[in-house]
């Protein structure tokens, strides 16, 4: 126990001086307000490393009492870390790339005004709160929001197909601090999607958004389907349990059945892209396979970027830039994309088939904790 005190007391020096150091070399934009926040996403790049918690997973277990004695986690989660500063210049150039900025927060906010209105047509007339775990609106404001309107139940719904204790896992875990610090956020009853890859109605938009991008190419029975997955720390997958990788597989066979199901005989594969600092990420890595599909002399390919429902600097840069340009310089000839689903009505309509269904489990978070802490949301 000494040992974890002294250590966590020198990580949180460490921490501190990066912290300063932050502050030294740069200053993160001031926030305006939501309707003329810069969205460049420039700040999440600088802070989504912030607390050396490599994505949102908290080193040490004194995080809380460290963040009560005068530090509060909401401001001490948003300072710049030394990585962070550090691939500030490459990222920038990559949202240039991009228009300058991500589309995200506006995609996702439409997703919110499609799904509202998908529930009212089911007749359930709900608020939709968009909170985002690195960048403006934060789930603490959405929360704030929450609180203020004294809502009756909450569906959280994770826009992200699988689970990863990297994404949903971080997200869920700002969520329970949060809510047992109140009286009425720790009773109101709540229900957590963890992951819907398995619905139908997603499968199905996914398959349909292939079979229309197929029809594209001159041969479509020809064209290989590459199913490019955000990567996640290997050691997340094999030590702590993150069920992800494995979601990611059976959401590729599930796919590929209902694609067989309608006729279709391409080939697949599966690859892992966005690799972030020197961690080892599960294999293969999306470049390594394009190289060496082009080498064996795979002409016709189809990107099915698998881990995101939405357009972001992921799609529109890394794959459409980098990894198109990659392809193509490796030999293959025809390169085509499936978009994300982003407001595909198919898809917004099971999203509230899948709230619908949720709402009747709603329990409060004080008894949702005691199961999260068997589960793998650490
Ligand atoms: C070790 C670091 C990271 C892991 C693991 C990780 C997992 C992960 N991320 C997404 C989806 C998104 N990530 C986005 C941005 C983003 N993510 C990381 C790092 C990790 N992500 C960074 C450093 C950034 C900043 C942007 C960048 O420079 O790439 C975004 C938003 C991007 C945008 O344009 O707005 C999404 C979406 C998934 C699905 C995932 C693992 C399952
Ligand atoms: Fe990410």
């Amino acid at each position: 126990s000494l040992f974890i005190f002294i250590s966590s007391f020198t990580f949180y020096f460490l921490r501190f001086l990066v912290f300063i150091s932050g502050f030294i070399f740069y200053f993160p934009p001031k926030r305006r307000g939501h309707d003329n926040c810069p969205d460049t996403n420039l700040v999440k790049k600088q802070t989504i490393f912030s607390n050396f918690s490599l994505c949102g997973i908290d080193p040490t277990p004194y995080t809380a009492l460290i963040c009560k004695l005068g530090v509060g986690l909401y401001w001490w989660n948003r300072q710049p870390s030394l990585i962070s500063i550090l691939l500030a210049p490459k990222t920038k150039q990559r949202y240039a790339a991009i228009g300058g900025g991500s589309p995200l927060r506006r995609i996702t906010e439409e997703q919110a005004d499609a799904l509202r209105t998908a529930l009212e047509a089911k007749n359930l007339h709900a608020n939709v709160y968009v909170g985002m775990r690195y960048w403006y609106p934060f789930m603490e404001e959405a929360i704030q929001q929450i609180k203020r309107d004294r809502i009756m139940k909450l569906v959280v719904l994770p826009l992200f197909p699988q689970f990863s204790i990297t994404t949903t896992g971080s997200s869920i875990r700002v969520l329970q601090r949060i809510f047992m610090d109140n009286a009425y956020l720790s009773r109101l009853p709540v229900s957590i999607i963890r992951f819907w890859y398995r619905r139908q109605g997603y499968i199905r938009s996914i398959a349909d958004s292939i079979v229309t991008q197929l029809s594209k190419f001159e041969k479509p029975e020809e064209v290989l389907i590459f199913f490019s997955a955000h990567g996640v720390p290997v050691s997340y997958v094999e030590n702590a349990g993150d069920p992800y990788k494995n979601q990611i597989e059976e959401c590729i066979y599930l796919i590929m059945r209902e694609l067989k199901a309608r006729g279709a005989r391409n080939d697949h594969t599966l690859a892992y892209q966005s690799r972030v600092g020197p961690v080892q990420w599960p294999k293969p890595y999306t470049n390594e396979v394009l190289v060496e599909l082009g080498w064996k002399g795979v002409k016709s390919l189809l990107a099915v970027p698998i881990s995101y429902v939405s357009e972001h600097i992921e799609t529109l840069e890394e794959i459409d830039m980098g990894y198109k340009d990659l392809a193509l310089k490796s030999g293959i000839k025809n390169w085509g994309r499936v978009p994300a689903l982003g407001c595909t009505s198919s898809f917004i309509t099971d999203l509230a088939d899948a709230v619908v269904e949720a709402l009747p489990s709603a329990k409060a978070l004080s008894i949702l904790r005691e199961t999260a802490k068997e589960s793998d949301c650490r």
